[in-house]
C-alpha cells in the first residue's frame, strides 16, 4: 500500500501541500483531481522520492520515501512505474529503446529476453509492436505517445504505476482507449493505479477511488458515487465546472 502521512511541501515561502492524508488502496485505481497548480503532480514527485517532503511521510509498502537511501530509493523505484507529462520519452530515441531503458539500466535480462520483453509490453498496452519499435517518438500519434511512455513505466513489472494525466490533449475516443488500458493493467495484471487528472468524464468512467485536492489538502476521497455526491461546495462547482461559483467560495474560506 502508499500511505501519505501528514505531508507538506513548501517551495520558497509557497506552502503546496499543507496537510496531505491519503491512502492508496492496492489494485484499484485511485484518481487524484484538482485545478491546476494546486500540487497533483507534486503529491506524486513524492511517492517516486523526486521530491523530499518538508515534513510528513510517504511511505511506499512501510517504507518511508523520503528518508529512503539510494540503494532503497532504486528498490522502490522498480516497484512504482510513472509517466509524467513533461520529457514523457526521449526524443533522440526509438520506441524500442526507449522502452527497454528501464530493463538494461535495471536487469541482467540478455538481448533477446529484452526483446521480448518490450515487445510483450508493447502489446499490452495496445499498440502494434512490430511497427512501432523502430519508429521515434515524433512519429506517433499523442495517445500512441502516451501509451509508449506507459509500456516503459511498466515494463519492470511494477505493483504501482502513476500517471500525470494520461488523457490530457487526447480527443475523446483516444481519452476513453487510454482509460481502458489502465482499466486493463489495474484489473489483469494486478497493478494499483494512480490518475492525476481534470478530465472528469474518464474519472467517474473508471474510478474506484476519487481524492480532491484543494488548497494543500485532499478536501473529499470516495468512491464515485460518494464523491458525486460530496456536500463540499468546492467539490460541487469543480464537478459542474462553474469557475463562478468556485472562485466565489475560495474566496470565502
Ligand atoms: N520544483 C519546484 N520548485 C518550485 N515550485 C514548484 C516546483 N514544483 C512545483 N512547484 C509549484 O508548485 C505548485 C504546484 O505544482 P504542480 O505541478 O504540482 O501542480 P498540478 O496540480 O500538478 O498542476 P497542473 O494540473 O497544472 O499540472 C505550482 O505553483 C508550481 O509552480
Amino acid at each position: 500500500m502508499i500511505e501519505i502521512r501528514h505531508l507538506k511541501k513548501v517551495f520558497g515561502t509557497k506552502v503546496v501541500l499543507k496537510d496531505i492524508n491519503l491512502k492508496i488502496e492496492d489494485n484499484k485505481t485511485t484518481y487524484i483531481l484538482g485545478m491546476s497548480g494546486q500540487g497533483k503532480s507534486t503529491i506524486i514527485k513524492h511517492i517516486v522520492g523526486l521530491l523530499k517532503p518538508t515534513s510528513g511521510e510517504v511511505l511506499v509498502d512501510g517504507v518511508d520515501v523520503g528518508k529512503a537511501d539510494i540503494k532503497t530509493l532504486y528498490e522502490i523505484r522498480k516497484k512504482v512505474g510513472f509517466t509524467f507529462q513533461e520529457g514523457a520519452l526521449f526524443d533522440s530515441m526509438n520506441i524500442f529503446d526507449n522502452v527497454s531503458f528501464p530493463l538494461v539500466e535495471h536487469t541482467n535480462l540478455s538481448k533477446k529476453e529484452i526483446e521480448k520483453r518490450v515487445y510483450e509490453t508493447l502489446e499490452m498496452v495496445g499498440l502494434d509492436s512490430e511497427r512501432v519499435a523502430k519508429l521515434y517518438p515524433h512519429e506517433l500519434s499523442g495517445g500512441m505517445r502516451k501509451r509508449a511512455a506507459t509500456a516503459r513505466a511498466i515494463i519492470l513489472k511494477p505493483k504501482y504505476v502513476l500517471y500525470d494525466e494520461p488523457t490530457s490533449g487526447l480527443d475523446p475516443i483516444i481519452s476513453d482507449k487510454i482509460t481502458r488500458m489502465i482499466e486493463h493493467l489495474t484489473k489483469d495484471f494486478g497493478m494499483t493505479s494512480v490518475v492525476i487528472s481534470h478530465d472528469l468524464k474518464e474519472t467517474f468512467k473508471s474510478a474506484d477511488y476519487v481524492a480532491m485536492l484543494y488548497n494543500g489538502v485532499i478536501i473529499e476521497y470516495g468512491t464515485v458515487d460518494e464523491f458525486k455526491n460530496s456536500s463540499n461546495p468546492i467539490v460541487q462547482a469543480f464537478i459542474k465546472g462553474e469557475s463562478e461559483e468556485y472562485e466565489k467560495i475560495a474566496e470565502a474560506v
